[in-house]
């Protein structure tokens, strides 16, 4: 299938600094896909080239609509920034017919659609109120209402969810779900969690690369490994044997740190047996023992430190 955003080599050099490094991607229509990475990963740089405010240094950003590059993308994207700026005085129906003027609605339309808008994000009830008084969740809904009053082929939100308290983020969260049904959605976060929610896709990012990139599903299924979580007491005879369960032939990676251990191995039972035994044999005394399969957070945060 034509994908509706094809991005290559991708680049931003800020002087002498490269900050993205010729990243490719491509975003299907009806997709959800998250730019994840940790801060200072590229994220905002990526989203504003994007979103048509930042010129690349290098590169191409092609959206195509109805199958067809078009020119000029940006009447095809609404666009939230990270830190929205609105004006506290504004009510919030001021706001978005103001937007949806300013995205080339006619004043009936801008009308129409603010009204459809206020409802959809659940603001019906306080679109006369000062954008002055609303909480932090409400001043993202009613930026994503500006961002979708144009109805776009594409919607880039740069760090949605980062600035909210847990019921804000719950809340602009479930609205994004609800969108993502009928439009394309490109999102920036360092939180895998708000990824896997919504999304479908993930390109993570790290020092401006492309770290990791495909179906999440996928991911999770290919590099999903087993592992051997262990605790132990903290008198000598554990921690000595713990300090040396790394070099055993079973042990594909061993992380350990103080009186804890992780353990990647080829075969969980018969690792944990042979664990076990030799625990025993050296008088261990186990604070917690558990096996399993390494997450998606273990790749995300395996990514992050490499
Ligand atoms: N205008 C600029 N001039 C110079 N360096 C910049 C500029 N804008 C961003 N950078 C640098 O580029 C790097 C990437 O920044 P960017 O804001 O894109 O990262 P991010 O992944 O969005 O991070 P965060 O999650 O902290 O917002 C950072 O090291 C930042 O300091």
């Amino acid at each position: 299938m034509t994908p509706l955003l094809q991005v290559d080599g991708l680049t931003k050099r800020f002087k002498e600094r490269t900050v993205v490094k010729g990243i490719s991607f491509s975003v299907a229509e009806g997709s959800c896909a998250a730019l994840l990475g940790p801060n200072g990963a590229g994220k905002t740089t990526t989203i504003s080239m994007l979103a048509g405010l930042l010129q690349p240094t290098e590169g191409s950003i092609q959206l195509r609509v109805g199958g067809k590059p078009v020119l000029d993308r940006r009447p095809y994207i609404g666009y939230l920034p990270q830190m929205p700026v609105f004006y506290p005085w504004m009510s919030g129906k001021e706001f978005l017919n103001y937007a949806g003027e300013l995205a080339g609605l006619t004043t009936r339309e801008a009308a129409l659609k603010t009204g459809e808008w206020l409802e959809a994000v659940g603001l019906g009830a306080d679109g006369q109120r000062k954008i002055g008084g609303y909480s932090g969740g409400m001043k993202q809904r009613l930026g994503l209402a500006q961002a979708l009053i144009h109805r776009p082929k594409l919607l880039i939100l740069d760090e949605p969810v980062s600035a909210l308290d847990p019921a804000g983020r719950k809340d602009v969260l479930s609205l994004l779900q609800r969108i993502r049904r009928e439009t394309t959605v490109l999102f920036s976060t360092h939180v895998l969690h708000d990824a896997e929610e919504i999304c479908d896709e993930i390109l993570m990012i790290k020092a401006g690369e492309i770290a990791l990139q495909g179906n999440l599903e996928h991911i999770r299924r290919e590099y999903s490994e087993p592992v051997i979580r262990m605790e132990v007491g903290g008198e000598k005879a554990s921690q000595d044997w713990l300090a040396s369960v790394g070099n055993k032939a079973f042990v594909l990676q061993a992380e350990i740190a103080g009186t804890r251990a992780e353990l990647t191995v080829a075969d969980v039972e018969q690792a944990s047996h042979e664990l076990m035994e030799d625990a025993v044999a050296h008088h261990v005394i186990f604070r917690k023992f558990e096996s399993g399969q390494s997450t998606l957070e273990d790749l995300f945060m395996k990514v992050v430190q490499a």
